[in-house]
Parts: structure tokens; sequence; C-alpha cells
């Protein structure tokens, strides 16, 4: 407990307390303390400091017991977490085990946490974009869910101001649909990448390939040297914590410069039971916290609370804070706290081969993935039997391929030369799903965990809407890759459940209307304006974009409202 007396009241006073230590909650505490708050990082997982408790970071491959493969047993104990590409022996300790902290599926959803200081940060796979008014304008453009309060412009200068900070890699591609930003150099294309946008561009015009756009330092600036980040070696081992600080992680980037203000106290193993509401002042008081270790309970008390828990988690912390004036969860006057959830759909997938411009392979690693393109359909008009749209990943790769026949010196000669592949060419679907009221988290009523708080209840499915989509995405990129030359074709639906792809929304939303959502244009709670909820959870819809650079401008732009507000004292 972080040498604090738990006794002293006054010890457990601060001005600003933020839930949860990942990608918002890491903003959260760098603005607050920045701005002279004496600010309390409540996380319920263990500390990850950087660049010391990484591990594996710098280990071979022959170093690992296993060859970097997750061991049988552990995928049969996981089974869900091992479904997540970058559950690795390298990287397991940054995850969740299933089995170390259950949840009701009431509908299959495969939930991929990271409890620990820096949260989902240290494990993310970095692909950073703006949102356009395409996607704010979604909801009021088809009635499905409510309108969002902000529009592009609200945003903008708060995207700018998180991407200077964080470092984004990316080329000024002068697309509607997707707003360029404040870019430090691109990651290029790869020939076959760089070959399919050209086609692209020939033969549909409005359809775009550009480098993904990534929370990689390619080229540093000053202000990424001043956080102690170096530049971005192409290691491509970025799920193992980067002693580089060549990605950008709360561990490497925002929790230090917070702490370099002399305003944060990270309290690390505090699980974060409920918000305590006082209903004289008709605001939050503090939190009620449990020690992972020691199960004791504290409470700590702030003038602002920022809950910042991940989506899940905030929506359970915001319902299990009930109070006479909240019966049914903090806030949820409306009735909808743990409704309107949802996430991306990345269950549609297709691969090919490309046989020229086989003088060309890959140089080095790419650590932005390759291609990324954006949304094409229903942007300018609904055009399909499905509403919104799906942006595709894309990359391309050649393989070295080993002849096993034979044996003796003539094997030994060919398994010393291998052959290159023909390219092999892969992008997968993502897609937006539409929040509805049935897509829910709340509490289970009979069970809950080891601290007593009720578990977390999941019902989410795909629907309608999901399937017309990927059938749509199969046969678009199925006809670009057939007008490009590409051969062998394969679609595929793999058939996962929610949640594999790890951008969970909702639940909290944002909104104009008491009655209709939870908070305002400011993230904050319409019915308890000193608490602010700046995740994912306050996802009024979810588009086709990664969502977490959203999440760190609307955190730093909340917080820079509620600092005003404080000041003017009207918190
Ligand atoms: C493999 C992988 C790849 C991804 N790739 C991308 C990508 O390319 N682009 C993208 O935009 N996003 C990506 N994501 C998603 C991204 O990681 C999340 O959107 C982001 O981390 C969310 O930030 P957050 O602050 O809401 O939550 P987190 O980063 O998960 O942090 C939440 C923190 O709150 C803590 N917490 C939870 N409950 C409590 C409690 N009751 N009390 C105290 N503390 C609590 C948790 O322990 C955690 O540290 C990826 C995620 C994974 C795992």
């Amino acid at each position: 407990m972080a040498n604090l007396n738990l006794k002293s009241v006054e010890q457990r006073t601060f001005d600003a307390i933020v839930i949860g230590s990942g990608i918002s909650g890491g903003w959260a505490a760098k603005e607050l303390t920045e701005k002279g708050l004496k600010t309390l990082v409540l996380e319920r997982g263990r500390d990850v400091k950087h660049p010391v408790d990484y591990p594996t970071t710098n280990k071979m491959p022959y170093e690992f017991e296993h060859r970097l493969e997750v061991p049988l047993a552990i995928k049969e104990n996981e089974p869900i977490v091992s479904r997540c590409y970058a559950f690795r022996e390298d990287s397991m300790h940054f995850f969740v085990k299933d089995s170390e902290q259950p949840y009701v599926q009431e509908k299959p959803f495969d939930w991929i946490r990271g409890y620990q200081v820096g949260g989902k940060s240290l494990l993310w796979a970095r692909q950073t974009q703006r949102w356009s008014d395409f996607d704010f304008e979604g909801p009021a453009r088809d009635g499905f869910a409510v309108d969002w309060p902000i529009r592009y412009k609200d945003i903008a200068p708060w995207y700018s101001y998180v991407e200077k900070f964080a470092g984004i890699s990316g080329n000024t591609d002068g697309l509607a649909e997707l707003p360029d930003g404040d870019f430090l150099p691109a990651y290029p294309l790869n020939s076959v990448e760089a070959y399919f946008k050209e086609q692209l561009k020939t033969q549909y015009g409005n359809r775009h390939v550009i480098s993904a756009r990534c929370a990689h330092l390619s080229k540093p600036n000053p202000i990424h040297l001043e956080q102690g980040r170096a530049q971005c070696q192409n290691r491509t081992l970025c799920q193992r914590g980067c002693p580089f600080g060549g990605y950008f992680s709360s561990n490497s980037s925002t929790l230090p410069w917070a702490a370099r203000t002399g305003h944060l106290t990270l309290h690390p193993f505090a699980v974060v039971d409920s918000i305590i509401y006082d209903e004289k002042a008709g605001k939050a008081t503090g939190v009620r916290v449990i020690d992972a270790n020691t199960r004791e309970v504290t409470e700590f008390y702030a003038q602002i609370i920022f809950v910042n828990a991940s989506a899940v988690n905030t929506n359970q912390i915001l319902l299990n804070s009930t109070s006479d004036r909240f019966p049914e969860g903090l806030g949820n006057d409306s009735g909808l706290l743990g409704k309107y959830f949802a996430f991306h759909n990345y269950r549609a997938r297709i691969t090919a081969e490309y046989e020229g411009l086989l003088e060309y392979t890959t140089d080095g690693r790419n650590p932005a993935a390759g291609g990324y393109i954006p949304r094409f359909r229903n942007l300018h008009r609904q055009e399909t039997n499905f509403l919104r749209g799906y942006a595709g990943a894309l990359n391309a790769r050649r393989y070295e391929v080993e002849d096993r026949s034979g044996f003796g010196a003539s094997l030994k000669k060919q398994l010393l030369n291998p052959k290159w592949s023909n390219w092999k060419i892969g992008s997968h679907m993502m897609g937006e799903t539409i929040p509805k009221e049935e897509s829910q988290v709340s509490l289970s009523k009979s069970r809950t965990d080891k601290w007593g708080v009720p578990l977390v209840n999941i019902a989410l499915d795909y629907d309608e809407n999901d399937r017309n989509m990927m059938a749509d995405y199969h046969e678009q990129f199925t006809e670009m890759f057939t007008k490009v030359g590409f051969s062998n074709i394969k679609t595929i639906d793999t058939g996962q459940a929610p949640g594999l792809d790890i951008h969970e929304m909702g639940g909290v939303r944002m909104g104009h209307d008491p009655k209709t959502s939870l908070l305002n244009k400011y993230n904050q709670l319409h019915a308890c304006k000193n608490v602010f909820v700046t995740d994912g959870a306050c996802m009024t819809s979810t588009s086709t974009q990664n969502p977490s650079l959203t999440y760190m401008a609307l955190t730093a732009r909340a917080a820079d409202f509620a600092v005003s507000e404080l000041k003017k004292r009207n918190l």
C-alpha cells in the first residue's frame, strides 16, 4: 500500500482520483497532475515499472522453454485468453488468466484483459486512427443509437494534442473519411501492398490503401526524448514491453510524466469496489477500495473522479455504486447503464497469393504491420443492406520455404538454402457493430469474485447487420483481389465470439439528453457532475477505427474541462 497511512483521512484525501492506469487512466493522470492536482491513481493489478519489469524483453527464442508457444496445459486451462493472438509465452504474464478472474457469459464473449499498471497499453497493437464526421454523424443519420453530443471539430485539437505527445507515425493522406493527424514519418508499404494501393486507386478511385497509422516513434521529437523514450528499433517484440519506449504505453510515457510533477500517487493492488455518493452534497466524495492481497477495505476521497477501468470494468464499478439516490448504479437515472454495449467485428478474413513482384521481398520488420484500407461503404449515401461500414487491415509477406524431402547431406543443404514463397496477402475486416438495448453488461445476482464484488455478466451477440456486413466484405475484397491479379483467394469466417477484437465499448454512453444517455459532451455524468468516464464505456457508437486514440483525446479534453470547472467551483 505505497507508504500510505491508511488511518489518516487527510492522507487518503486527494484533489482527483483516477480509477485504472491503462491507456485512458494514464492520460487522465498526466493531465490532472500537470494541471497541479494532487492525483491518486488506483490500479487493481501489480506495478509494472518501465523498463525493469519487462522480464522477457531481451530474450532470444531459444531461451524460452517452449520456443514462444503457449503450453497445452495452459491452453486447456485458460481457453479464452489463449485465443488472443498476442497471448504467447513471451507475453503471458501481462494477460489476465480466465481461471483467476471469472465472469459470466450469458452469451459467449471472449474478454481479454490486462490487470496491471499500464493495463492493456503494454499489449496493444498500437493502431491509431482519428474519427471523422462520417463516424460521429453515423447514429444521427440512420437513427440507430443516439446522436453523439460532439463532432469532429470538438475533438480535432485534442487528437493533435495527444498525437504529438504519444508519437503517431503516418502519412498525410488527405482523406475526408480518415482525417490526417500530427504525424511522425510513416512506415512504408512493401512492394505488394504498394502495388495493391496503386491498383485500387486506378480501378476504383474512392478506395484507398494507406500506411497503417501507429503509435511508434519512427523518428522521435524532443518531447519524446524528454519522456525518456527512444526511436523504435523495429524489433516487433512489442507485447513484451519495449525497453526503448519505442511504442506508446502508459508505463513508458504518461505515468512517468505524471510522476515527475510530484503530484502523483500510484496505488497498485487497489481493487475499486464502488464510488461513494454523498446525497447531501449531491456529488461523489470518493471511492471504496479493497486491497487485492489483504482484502482490507479503505476509502479514498477527492473532488473529482475519473473512471478509466476499461469499458466492462467501468460499467461494473458504476453498477456496483448504489445509494438511496442511485439504487440502480451511479448516475443511472435513465436506466440505461450497462446497455447499448457494442464491440468491433473482426470475424471476416481473406487470404490470397500473388505470383508477381518476385524480385522483391520484405526488408526488415514493419511495426505498423502494413496497410490500412479506410471505410469506403455507406459514406456519402446508404448503398448496402447493412448500416455503417468496415475498414480493412492489409499485409503482404513472403515466407522462407524449406524442402524437407530426402535425407543426409542433400537434406542439410536444402534446409540451409530455403526458397522464398510467392507473396501471401491477408486482410481482416474491422466492422462497426450497432449498440442495442439488449446488448448489455450487468452484475450477477448470485456470484461474486474473491473480493466479494458481483461478477460481470456479459450478453452480446452478432446480428443480421453483422452477417450482411461480413458477406459484403468477402464479396468486395474478393472482387478487389481478383481485379488486381491475386490468386488462390480464400474467404474465412473465423466464427469467433464477440470480444476477441478487444475493442469493447459503451454502457455509459455520451449524449445530449439525460433520458437517453449517461454522460454529457464532456464525459461528465449528467446526474453526478464530479464523475467523468473517458474510457471505452463512454462510446455512443463504435465506428470502424481502432478506438484507443479517441479515448486518449476524450480524456485529455475532459480533464481540461474538469479542472476549469473545479477552478470555477462548479464541481
Ligand atoms: C492484443 C491487443 C491488441 C490491441 N490493439 C489495439 C490497437 O491496435 N489499437 C487500439 O486502439 N486498441 C487496441 N487494443 C485495445 C486497447 O488496448 C484498449 O482499447 C485500451 O487499452 C483501453 O484503454 P483503457 O484505459 O480503457 O483500459 P486498459 O488499458 O485495459 O486499462 C484499464 C486499467 O484499469 C484497471 N482496472 C480495472 N478494473 C479496476 C478496478 N475495479 N479497480 C482498479 N483498477 C481497475 C485494469 O487493471 C487496467 O490496468 C488492443 C488490445 C489488446 C489486448
